[in-house]
């Protein structure tokens, strides 16, 4: 972790020891609409976190005023140790954003573009951070090898997402913002996608806050999770630390006498000793199971449209019951 300033072309001195997002009472209206309510978040150095929720939740309008792209109506919020509604070039050399789409270069090619977008950061380069990524460099980095040299127009929808993520990371960013970057990917993509984000992470100690409406996604991505509904943050924590909140029990399972059987416990580990303690050897394919992100994910937002401040545990699909048997105690 990089606590030391460092110093900018201009020579001024930036402050890195805060967290490099910090978000106050973020307020957003449109029209007479409010969609942002009082957002409050913090994203750490080198963490990956993700933001989730449902649609028209205001993700992309959170994304879009910490990238600096749209004005918000209150609230604070510090990028970087500065406010993105009047940074200036220095700062924006510091943050990646990945954009929609490159339509209007669709007769270059992806090394061109690249070329041409990493030119912009040349100036910025330090000696801890040196700027831009070279472009053949980052076209293996996210599998373009092979349309390097074809016409933007000529990719596929997801060969294009690649190019939007390669754009976004040209000038090696200190902190990333993905507006959901694996929208239109193959698994296969999907995968490579992930191991670059761990080698942003891992490597170059980037600061990642990215939106998906793919839970598995946000669960192998993300060091923390956001919940966005109803215009602000109702959750926040890891997938464990959340399943915790809205579900107390587990559900252990197995097999006896060639019997499945299902049982929710708050005490899961003392349910399990107690049962090798009765069965032993003849018990088989023996598991405990909280309750998963989507079940997670889908109680929280409900609780949040209905109203209801308690929380009401995660009743497991198939939970206690599920074949007739359930082992009383
Ligand atoms: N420029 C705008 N003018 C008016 N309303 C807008 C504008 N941009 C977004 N909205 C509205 O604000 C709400 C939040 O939109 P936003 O795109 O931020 O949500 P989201 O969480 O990213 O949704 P999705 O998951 O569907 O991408 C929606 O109701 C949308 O219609």
């Amino acid at each position: 972790m990089r606590t030391a300033d460092h110093a900018e072309p201009n020579g001024l001195a930036v402050d890195t020891t805060g967290p490099p997002v910090r978000v106050r009472g973020l307020r957003m209206r449109y029209g007479d609409v409010d969609v942002l309510t009082g957002v409050d978040f913090e994203v750490r150095r080198g963490e990956v976190v993700t933001l989730l929720g449902p649609n028209g939740a205001g993700k992309t309008t959170t994304i879009e005023i910490l990238e600096g792209f749209r004005r918000r109506s209150a609230g604070d919020v510090l990028i970087l140790g500065e406010d993105p509604a009047s940074a200036d070039e220095d700062w924006r050399a510091r943050v990646g954003v990945v954009l929609q789409s490159w339509r209007d270069h669709a007769r270059w090619t992806p090394r061109q573009l690249l070329a041409h977008l990493g030119r912009f950061f040349e100036p910025y380069s330090t000696q801890e951070r040196v700027r831009p990524y070279p472009a053949d460099e980052l076209i293996e980095m996210v599998g373009l090898g092979e349309q390097a040299d074809q016409k933007i127009r000529l990719l596929s929808g997801g060969q294009r997402r690649r190019l939007d993520v390669a754009a976004g990371i040209v000038g090696r960013p200190e902190l990333l913002f993905l507006d959901e970057p694996t929208a239109g990917f193959d698994p296969h993509a999907r995968r490579e996608f992930h191991d670059l984000i761990h080698r942003l992470t891992d490597l170059e100690d980037t600061t990642i806050l990215l939106t998906t409406h793919d839970l598995d996604e946000a669960e192998k991505l993300a060091d923390r999770i956001l919940i966005l509904a109803g215009g602000q943050v109702v959750a926040d924590g890891t997938a464990d630390e959340l399943a915790r909140q809205v579900a107390t029990e587990a559900e252990v399972r197995w097999n006896l006498d060639g019997q499945r059987f299902v049982h929710a416990t708050e005490e899961p580990i003392a349910f399990v000793r107690e049962l090798l303690a009765q069965h032993g050897d003849e018990l088989t394919e023996l598991e405990v199971q909280r309750a998963s992100l989507e079940d997670t994910y889908i109680a929280m937002v409900q609780q949040h449209e209905t109203g209801r401040g308690d929380l009401a545990a995660v009743r497991f699909a198939g939970a206690a019951g599920a074949d007739g048997e359930e082992v009383g105690r």
